[in-house]
């Protein structure tokens, strides 16, 4: 039986996601770890969340116990609603191709199609036709238009990125998860990609949670959190790169001093 997930208009109150007593531990023994210890963290909707931290602090864990793409050991992650750990695979794989979008490092484009089908493929694996009006918005939003037909070999990293961008939008996700989506482009087509990330938010209203190592990357955010050893250490509202440098550099003098 196909679950029924609450709709965002049900609940337009309660975050697009949230994290509580988020517990993630790997492996048994000695060699156990604590990837996550203990977060709790919301995500409003219509904002933009950059997640920040040493490389081990947890970050990418922290975005795959949220999204659904790997279980936690206790607590609770729910997206719009909806506790994950109550879903089995078949729901997970049903509620990340409803509710979530990804945008990752690698693009993740498959390449034998072109711009557009890319762009398409996540609602025709859900068997969902696109809004014309919609897809017009966001092929806009990301400045495809003139470039649908291409495949992803004659594109450029950015314009790579900005497909996988539409891909993750394309389908009105309750939340956009982006893991150092500018990590392999350079620097004008990065601000390029944190650009059409950030009107996401703001002119068409989405969700997006970006973890990155690049403190000019979380400026682009309205929200930035902060984790070291698994743990939420601190946050920063309306950042500039400056402020989150200070705040990255201070985290790191504790880090020595301990
Ligand atoms: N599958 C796994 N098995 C065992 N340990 C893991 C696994 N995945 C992550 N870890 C450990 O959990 C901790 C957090 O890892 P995570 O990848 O979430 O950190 P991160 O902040 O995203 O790091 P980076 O910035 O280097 O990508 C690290 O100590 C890591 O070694």
């Amino acid at each position: 039986m196909s679950r029924t997930f609450p709709s965002s208009s049900t609940a337009l109150t309660e975050p697009a996601a949230c994290g509580t007593g988020l517990t993630k531990t790997y492996g048994k023994g000695e060699g156990r770890v604590t990837a996550l210890d203990a977060v709790s963290v919301e995500f409003a909707r219509g904002r933009f969340t950059a997640v920040m931290g040493p490389s081990g602090s947890g970050k990418s864990t922290l975005m795959h116990c949220m999204a659904g793409l790997d279980p936690v050991t206790s607590g609770s992650a729910r997206i719009g609603g909806v506790e994950l750990s109550t879903l089995d695979d078949r729901q997970l794989t049903e509620l990340r191709r409803e509710k979530v979008g990804f945008v990752f490092q690698g693009f993740n484009l498959l390449p034998t199609l072109t711009a557009l089908e890319n762009i398409l493929l996540p609602l025709r694996l859900a068997g969902r036709r696109p809004e014309a009006a919609w897809l017009e918005t966001v092929v806009a939003t990301v400045g495809l238009a003139g470039r649908l037909a291409h495949r992803p070999t004659q594109l450029s990293g950015g314009q790579q990125q900005r497909v996988a961008v539409a891909r993750a939008l394309v389908s009105r996700p309750e939340i956009v998860f982006a893991d150092e989506p500018t990590g392999n482009l350079d620097s004008r087509s990065g601000a390029e990609v944190l650009g059409f990330l950030r009107d996401s938010v703001r002119e068409l209203g989405r969700t997006v949670v970006m973890v990155t190592h690049d403190p000019v990357a979380a400026a682009y955010a309205d929200r930035v959190v902060f984790l070291a050893d698994g743990r939420l250490v601190d946050e920063l509202h309306d950042p500039t790169a400056h402020a989150v440098l200070d705040r990255m550099l201070a985290f790191e003098g504790q880090g020595r001093a301990t």
